[in-house]
Order: structure tokens, then C-alpha cells, then sequence
């Protein structure tokens, strides 16, 4: 029998499932339900008359392993090959990216040399650490913070300094809460598999799930590419997705339309709308048997939707900031700064560097991105509803005075709050992920969860999240 579908929200998460469900000839017809004015969620590119892109939310993908090779190929699916920028590996924005400690830019380790030797901010060379570590006996625990892994296995110095800002650079999140087992699942199942990190890196220590490379995927492997981005920025694959589900035939888009509820009737769920097209006050929508796949939290069901609201989210500050000329005393991606040197500020983005491409047309710019906030949001500028845009640019700026030596004004600035956009994945997020999906089986549920809240926050995982729950409803696509 044929199946409706309903997909609620419409982040890249969304429209990946919504992508591969409207190629399998089972579903009928796929209601795309998202709240906001435009799709796409956190990928949101500002882009200036000039030619000039500002990337808010990610501004770049990786291509490597399966997940990366997935998006490539729905990237050359959807005709936009000659619309990615790479940026190889040889490349200065791959090789060089830093950590701001005792008030100084370090250049982090990326060849033999710079492990061997002592390189500030650590006090002995790196290759003490990794060659101790292949010693460490496996630990016994069934998860463990990121922090206290990294300072067990490898030294409680790499654990403040690098691994703090790693995960404040990834989930904007406090190493000392997340947890290793969803956050760094290679070194966790590393050290599972192999009894240690570095062996299991140089051994391996599990399967890839098996994804054919495209022609893309294979020119990025040829080429060495490290991460790419969109000549349009990294918005405009939301908007190849809409316009292959609006002229795809079978995918109903609606924008502007917020869901406010879903509940149960036995045979499949009552979505409640808040009406935004002219149908009267409450719209609801049935069908018979239908499946939703979710990527956020909206659920009648108790145990389900508790478990959902323990998932906690942060808030990110995200400064654009553009300099007349070229303004940077160092060249690279960016640099982080550990929760011990600046609690608020997460880290600086060179964008320029990686995406020269995206600069105006004509002029010579240097564009920054400063992140700030996270899991010290509160704590440092307190109710993301009450800070002014003006106090984050001020912080912006001088960081960028105080870090980078910029002492002129930037030529042009947009400020964004972005509300609770990168989820965290606490100690025992496992465990809630096994008894929701339990809970979901147990009760026959015709719901799947897909996005960033589940097995993955980077958008190749996210991308990846919604093609297992399309296919985890209709097979194989
Ligand atoms: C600042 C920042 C930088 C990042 N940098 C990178 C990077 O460099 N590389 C990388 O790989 N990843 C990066 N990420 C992560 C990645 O962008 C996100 O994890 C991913 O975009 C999340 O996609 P999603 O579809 O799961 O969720 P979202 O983008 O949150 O989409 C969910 C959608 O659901 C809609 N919605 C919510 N409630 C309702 C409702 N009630 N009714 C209808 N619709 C609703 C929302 O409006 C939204 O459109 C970054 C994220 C941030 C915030
Ligand atoms: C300073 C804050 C942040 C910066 N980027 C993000 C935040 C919160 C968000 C983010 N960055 C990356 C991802 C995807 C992860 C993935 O698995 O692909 C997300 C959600 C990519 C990334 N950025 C940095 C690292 C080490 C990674 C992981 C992948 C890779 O190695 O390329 C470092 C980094 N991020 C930021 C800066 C300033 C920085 C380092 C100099 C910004």
C-alpha cells in the first residue's frame, strides 16, 4: 500500500528525508511542514549586491568518510556540481588553524615536526602523549564525559586545552559534559575496539556504512579535498532542494506553517497547524496510515517527548564582520580559545582565508566570523531575549582588536542570535537514544527521527540522518 507522509520541519534534515522519500515509488504523496519563512534551518547565507557571501550558520562540509561521499552525491543529484568550492588539503586554511591561550595565537600542530618538538601552549611534545596512550588499559565505564576520556587516556593537559576548544569549536559545548560515546564516536569505539586511540586509528576499528562514491565524491577523493562550500554559500543546497521537491510532483512544501501538536488516532496521527493559508483557525491534517519523521520536539506521548526535552540545546552569538584590505597578522581557518581563557568567546572564523570567492567583487576585504556564547551563553551575557545586538558586535570586535592586533572599525557588520541551534549531547545521550527508539518500536509508532538532535550534528550526519529514516520506512532508495 502506498503511504503519506508527513515531515516536519524543513532544516536540512527535512529535506533530505523528504529528498529520498520522494524517490521511492511507496509514498503517494510527502507533506513538507516548516515553521519559518524559508527552509534550510540553520544554513543560512546573507548574501550582498556586491557579490559578497556571510555565512550564519555552517560554512563548510567535509567530504570524508560515508557521510561526506552522501552528500557529495545528492550535491551532484541536485546539479550543483559546478557550484562547489573545495579547499584541498594543501591548502593554508587546512594547515593552519589556532588556539588563542595566554593571550597569544598558537599555531596548532599539523606535520611530524610540530609533534615531536615542545610547541606552546603544551608544556612537552604531543608524541609523549600518543605514544603513553597506546599503554592505558581500556576503560570500564559504558560512556564518559569527553573530558575526562582525553585526560585519562592521554594527559589532563591535551584534555584543557585542545579538546576544551575542539568541542567548543564543534558543539559549542563544555567538554566536561558532553559525552565521548555520541560526541567522538571514532575514539570511543576506538579504545572499545582496539584498546586505544592511536591503534585504532592506524588499525581501524569498525565499518564504514557502504556508500558508492559519484562521480564528485570521487574528484574530491582524487583531489584531497578538506571541506567545500557553495559559490551561492552553503544556503542555496536548501533551495536546490525546494525546487526539486516543487517541481518534483509529489512533495506538498508549506512554509510559514508552524506545527503546533501531533497526536495519535490509531491509525496513523492529527497534525494540529496553526492555519497560515486561509482554511480557518486549526487545520487538521490526517491520514491513514501515515509516518512523520521529526527533527524537533513536538509529542503528546509522555515518555517520548520527556526524553526528547532532555536533549538540550545552546545559543550561539554569530558576528559577520568585513575589514577594508587585508587585516590578519596570521593566515589559516581560524583560531578557538579554550573555556579557560574567555568563557564567552568560542572562537574566530577566517573565512576569507578558506572562501576568498565570497568576498565582494572588485575589492580587497578581509570577512571574520566571530562565535560567542554556547554553553556559557547565560552565564556571560545572560537571557539571549534581553542582550542588544550592539553589546555582541562590541564583544565581537574586540576580540578581533585584542586577538588579531585589528585596530580599524570594520567596513560592515550583521549580528545573529541563534536560539538553541546546536544540541548536546550529555553523558548517557546513548542510553536516551536506545529507549526512545525502544519506546517507538514497543508502541508501533509510525515515527521516525531524523536531524541534528539524534546521531549527529555536522550536516553530512544530519543529510545522512534523514536518508536512514526515509529508508528505514520504504527500503532502500
Ligand atoms: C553556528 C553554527 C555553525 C555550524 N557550522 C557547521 C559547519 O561548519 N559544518 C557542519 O557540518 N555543520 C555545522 N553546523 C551544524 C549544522 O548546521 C546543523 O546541525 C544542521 O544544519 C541542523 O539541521 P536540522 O535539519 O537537524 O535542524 P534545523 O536546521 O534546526 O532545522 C529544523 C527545522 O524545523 C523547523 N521547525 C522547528 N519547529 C517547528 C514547528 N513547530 N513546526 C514546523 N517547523 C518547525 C525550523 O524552523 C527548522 O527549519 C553549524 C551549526 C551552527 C548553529
Ligand atoms: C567557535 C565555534 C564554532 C565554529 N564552528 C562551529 C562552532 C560551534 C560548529 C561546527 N564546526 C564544524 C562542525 C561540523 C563537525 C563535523 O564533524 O564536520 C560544526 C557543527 C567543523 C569544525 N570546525 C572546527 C573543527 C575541528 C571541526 C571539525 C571538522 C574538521 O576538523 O574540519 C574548528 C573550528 N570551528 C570554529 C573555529 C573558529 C574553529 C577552529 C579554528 C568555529
Amino acid at each position: 500500500m502506498q503511504k503519506t507522509v508527513a515531515v516536519l520541519g524543513g532544516g536540512i534534515g527535512g529535506l533530505s528525508a523528504c529528498f529520498h522519500l520522494s524517490k521511492s515509488p511507496q509514498v503517494s504523496k510527502i507533506v513538507l511542514l516548516e515553521r519559518a519563512g524559508r527552509f534550510g534551518g540553520w544554513l543560512s547565507s546573507t548574501r550582498r549586491e556586491d557579490g559578497a557571501v556571510f555565512e550564519h550558520g555552517p560554512r563548510g562540509i567535509r567530504p570524508a568518510g560515508a557521510v561526506g561521499r552522501n552528500t557529495l552525491n545528492m550535491v551532484e543529484e541536485l546539479g550543483l556540481e559546478s557550484e562547489v568550492l573545495p579547499v584541498t588539503y594543501d591548502h593554508v586554511a587546512s594547515k593552519n588553524r589556532y588556539l588563542y591561550v595566554g593571550g597569544q595565537l598558537h599555531k596548532m600542530p599539523s606535520s611530524l615536526g610540530g609533534v615531536v618538538r615542545t610547541v606552546p601552549p603544551f608544556s612537552r611534545p604531543l608524541v609523549q602523549s600518543v605514544l603513553k596512550e597506546i599503554l592505558i588499559s581500556r576503560g570500564k565505564e559504558e560512556d564518559e564525559s569527553v573530558h575526562s576520556f582525553v585526560s585519562r587516556r592521554m594527559g589532563t593537559e591535551l584534555a584543557d586545552i585542545a579538546i576544551d576548544s575542539l568541542c567548543r569549536g564543534v558543539f559549542a559545548g563544555d567538554c566536561r559534559k558532553l559525552s565521548v560515546r555520541s560526541c567522538l564516536p571514532p575514539l570511543y569505539n576506538a579504545e572499545k575496539a582496539r584498546g586505544s586511540i592511536v591503534l585504532g586509528m592506524l588499525l581501524g576499528s569498525g565499518p564504514d556504512p557502504d556508500v558508492p562514491p559519484s562521480t564528485l565524491a570521487k574528484r574530491a577523493a582524487q583531489e584531497n579535498w578538506a571541506q567545500w562550500s557553495l559559490k551561492r554559500g552553503l544556503q542555496n543546497l536548501p533551495e536546490a532542494l525546494e525546487e526539486r521537491m516543487r517541481n518534483g510532483g509529489r512533495v506538498e512544501v508549506h512554509k510559514d506553517t508552524p506545527v503546533m501538536g501531533l497526536s495519535t488516532n490509531g491509525t496513523g496521527w492529527e497534525v494540529r497547524l496553526l492555519e497560515t493559508w486561509g482554511l480557518g483557525h486549526i487545520f487538521n491534517w490526517r491520514s491513514a496510515p501515515s509516518k512523520l519523521i521529526i527533527s524537533f520536539l513536538l509529542y503528546p506521548q509522555k515518555p517520548l517527548s520527556q526524553q526528547l526535552q532532555e536533549i538540550a540545546t545552546v545559543t550561539v552569538a554569530v558576528v559577520n564582520l568585513e575589514y577594508e584590505g587585508s587585516v590578519l597578522p596570521v593566515t589559516g581557518f581560524g583560531h578557538l580559545v579554550p573555556s579557560s581563557e574567555d568563557r564567552g568567546l568560542l572562537g574566530v572564523v577566517y573565512d576569507s582565508v578558506p572562501f576568498p570567492q565570497h568576498n565582494r567583487t572588485g575589492g580587497h576585504t578581509t570577512r571574520l566570523t566571530v562565535m560567542m556564547g554556547g554553553a556559557w551563553f547565560q552565564e556571560v551575557f545572560g537571557n539571549p531575549e534581553k542582550v542588544t545586538e550592539q553589546l555582541l558586535l562590541d564583544r565581537a570586535t574586540q576580540a578581533v582588536t585584542s586577538h588579531l592586533g585589528v585596530t580599524t572599525p570594520p567596513i560592515w557588520s550583521i549580528v545573529a542570535l541563534l536560539k538553541d541551534c546546536i544540541p548536546q549531547y550529555y553523558l548517557g545521550h546513548w542510553k536516551r537514544l536506545e529507549n526512545m527508539r525502544q519506546y517507538i518500536r514497543d508502541h508501533n509508532l509510525p515515527l521516525s527521527l531524523a536531524g541534528s538532535s539524534y546521531d549527529g550534528v555536522s550536516v553530512n550526519d544530519v543529510i545522512f540522518s534523514g536518508r536512514m529514516a526515509a529508508e528505514g520506512l520504504v527500503g532502500k532508495v
